[in-house]
Order: C-alpha cells, then structure tokens, then sequence
C-alpha cells in the first residue's frame, strides 16, 4: 500500500491477504505500519495508524491528526478518524481492527457509540504491549475487556435509537436551499446543499444539534463530514475535523491551504453552536478560505 488507500474493497483485501498467506483479520496487522505513514501529528511527532474491517468486508485506515495554533483538544485520533471513515462511506458495523498503540480513554469511549462496542474485536500491535490474557490466540482483545463498567449510549438514550453508525435522516430543511441571492456563488450554494445533506447524517441524540460542513479545495472537488456526539461529550467530533477526515482520505495528500472555501449547516439558536470553533480551525489551518454559516431547522 504506497499511495494512501484509506478505503479498501473486500476483493483487494482479500487478494491481499491470499498473496501473504493470511486472513484478511490477520492482514490488518500488517496494513498498520504503512498506515501510521499517512498520520499528520506536526506537534508530537507520534504517528498513529488504526486499521478497521468493515461488515461489508471492506477496510478502512485512520490516522491522528494535529493542528499546530490551536488547542490540543482540536486533534483528531486515530480511532476517530478510523470511525469517521466508516460513517462517511456507510459502513454499519466494525468488527475488527488494529492500532500502532493502545487506544487512550478517550477513544475507548468514542468508540462506545457504536452498536454491541464491547464485542470489537482489537489488536494493538505496539511490540510494547504485554500480552494480554484475556486475548484470542490471534492477539485480538474484546473492547469489552479493556472498557469494563462502560458509560455508553443506553445510560443516556433509549435503547433502539440509531447509533453513530446506523442509518440516520434528521429531515432538517433550509428555507431557500439554492437561493443564490445575497451573493452566494454556484460553489457556495453547492456547498451549501452538500453540507446539509451531511447535516441530516449528524449523529447528534445527546443535543439534537446536528450540524455538517462541506468543503472545496482548489481544484473545485468538495468534500464533507458531520458532527458525531459522544454519550460522555468531550470525546464529540466536530463537523469541521468530520470533513478533513474526507480531506485527507480522498484529497490526494495536499496540504489545508488548498482548501479555499467552506460551508457549515447548524440549527438557529442552537444550545451547542459549531460556528465559532469551525472559524476559529479552518481560519488556523487555512487563513484564507471563505467561510459561510447557513441555519437549517
Ligand atoms: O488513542 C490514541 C492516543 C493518542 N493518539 C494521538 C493523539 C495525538 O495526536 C498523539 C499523541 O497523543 O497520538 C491517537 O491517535 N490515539
Ligand atoms: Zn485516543
């Protein structure tokens, strides 16, 4: 894997592992050293890979990503990036993955809005770690195992509520969609409609406040992330990192200045607003990319 692959299809995996002799479970391990390669953490130097199978049979990578200006909260980990990934291409279950380094409490918490959490399988392939014994002959533990007593989705919400990767619609409607009145440019209203339809993918039961972002870069290609919430909060993901994660998975490698404009969809008067934060990442990381804020209901 040279070219950053950050989505693989079930057949390339499976040839893949067939050519080193492997399951696709086990070829996980082997794709975590090529992915850490694709990490951009300019502030601590520690590249972190994170290698996850699909049910679909597809895998998908995630990487830690910093932001030099900003506030360390900011970054994105690798495991949150490997679930943003999923949930951009639809993905409805992980079943396995692989990480360079043990997950930090953070992430194992992240990872508890997804369906049957205790039942992930992981792997973490750090020669530090100890082996574990509550693992599977093949190294792999059960997230369960190393997040007892967790505080997930059920101590908050119902319990057949849809989860972070579960199909969601949250019907929410801007008034004038394509009105390219008050100066909005084709872009802008392209933009516009690409971030409320990643508004209407928000995984937001904690708050009700969904929110996405679109972005484009200078060759005019667009992409999108929404805001992903976690029962404990601090763990949330913002919609602005949610669309870097597309960024850098599907923008050829290139750098943020390359990003020159951007759109975020949120509810009016909402109790948790996206709109400072957003300005505050995309002006640190792209000083001049136009920024618009449209409200939806
Ligand atoms: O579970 C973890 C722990 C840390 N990191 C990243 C965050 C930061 O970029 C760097 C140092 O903590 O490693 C992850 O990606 N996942
Ligand atoms: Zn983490």
């Amino acid at each position: 894997m040279d070219k950053p692959n950050f989505v693989t299809r079930p057949e390339e995996a499976e040839s893949a592992a067939k050519q080193l002799g492997v399951s696709v479970v086990q070829l996980l391990h082997s794709l975590v050293k090529p992915a850490q390669s694709f990490a951009r953490p300019p502030i601590s130097k520690f590249h972190v890979g994170a290698v996850g199978l699909g049910s679909s049979g597809r895998i998908f990578l995630g990487v830690n990503v910093e932001f030099p200006g900003l506030p360390l909260h900011h970054s994105i980990h690798a495991e949150q990036f490997l679930i943003t990934n999923l949930t951009l291409n639809g993905e409805r279950q992980l079943r396995f993955f692989a990480v360079s380094d043990a997950p930090c409490g953070h992430c194992r918490q992240f990872l508890q809005e997804i369906r049957d959490a205790p039942e992930i399988r992981v792997l973490i392939t750090d020669p530090k770690t100890a082996a574990d014994p509550d693992a599977d002959s093949d190294g792999f533990l059960r997230l369960g195992s190393i997040l007892p007593h967790r505080f997930g989705p059920e101590d908050l919400l119902g319990k057949d509520l849809p989860l972070i990767l579960d199909h969601r619609d949250n019907s929410l409607t801007i008034s004038d969609p394509d009105s390219i009145s008050n100066g909005n440019t084709d872009i802008t209203s392209e933009l516009k409609r690409t971030a409320l339809a990643a508004a209407n993918r928000s995984y937001s039961p904690y708050s009700s406040c969904q929110s996405g972002v679109a972005l484009v870069d200078c060759d005019g290609k667009v992409y999108r992330g929404w805001y992903m919430e976690s029962a404990a909060y601090n763990p949330s993901l913002g919609p602005v990192q949610a669309a870097l994660v597309d960024y850098i998975a599907n923008g050829g490698g290139g750098g943020y200045e390359r990003i020159i404009g951007a759109v975020l969809v949120e509810k009016e008067n909402a109790v948790v607003r996206q709109e400072l934060t957003a300005r505050l990442l995309l002006q640190t990381i792209s000083p001049k990319c136009e920024f618009n804020v449209f409200h939806c209901r």
